[in-house]
């Protein structure tokens, strides 16, 4: 379990993948991109784009269940970015670095960018946004809904 939460908004969301395209442009030209489903799919698509690319292609791995990890398993590989030469692979963000490690092994030719990481997945990827604690667990606008909180002088919140 994660000892605290970072929520992350849209407009923080969409402000990181855009520096996150800034970067990238100085690494490219990219043939294309291929995002890691699901969660790198959104980053993708705004650094797509940016940097005018057209060619995304995904890779899907599944790995965790909620928020406890199993063994990564591919159901989708990047078949249109062969060795991955020419192409980016984007993903929201590296933890323990088991799915980007994965990821690499199949496309050893890509660049690997992600918005955030935690340090224990910090070395396996060549770009990334915003570093995370370790024991922060990362809550994407995807998924959180904004929720009513009571006032604090409120007669239904039950007084210590
Ligand atoms: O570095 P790791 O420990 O491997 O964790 C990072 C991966 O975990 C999350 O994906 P998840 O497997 O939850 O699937 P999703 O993208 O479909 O939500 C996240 O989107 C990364 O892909
Ligand atoms: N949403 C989310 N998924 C993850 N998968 C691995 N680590 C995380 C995290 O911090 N947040
Ligand atoms: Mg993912």
């Amino acid at each position: 379990m994660a000892k605290s939460y970072a929520t992350v908004t849209w407009d923080q969301l969409h402000r990181d993948a855009r520096q996150l395209a800034s970067t990238l442009m100085n690494r490219g030209p990219f043939k294309g991109i291929v995002a890691i489903t699901r969660g790198g799919m959104i980053p993708a698509a705004i650094i797509a784009r940016e940097l005018d690319c057209r060619l995304i292609e995904t890779i899907s791995v599944v790995t965790y269940d909620e928020e406890k990890m199993g063994e990564a398993n591919v159901i989708k590989n990047a078949e249109a970015a062969g060795d991955g030469e020419g192409f980016v692979i984007i993903d929201d963000l590296v933890d323990s670095g088991v799915t980007a490690q994965l990821v690499r092994k199949l496309l050893p030719k890509a660049v690997f960018a992600c918005l955030y990481a935690k340090p224990a997945g910090r070395p396996i990827t060549d770009l990334f946004v915003v570093e995370v604690p370790q024991d922060t667990w990362v809550l994407f606008p995807w998924d959180t809904a904004p929720l009513f909180i009571p006032p604090l002088a409120s007669k239904s919140v039950e007084k210590a």
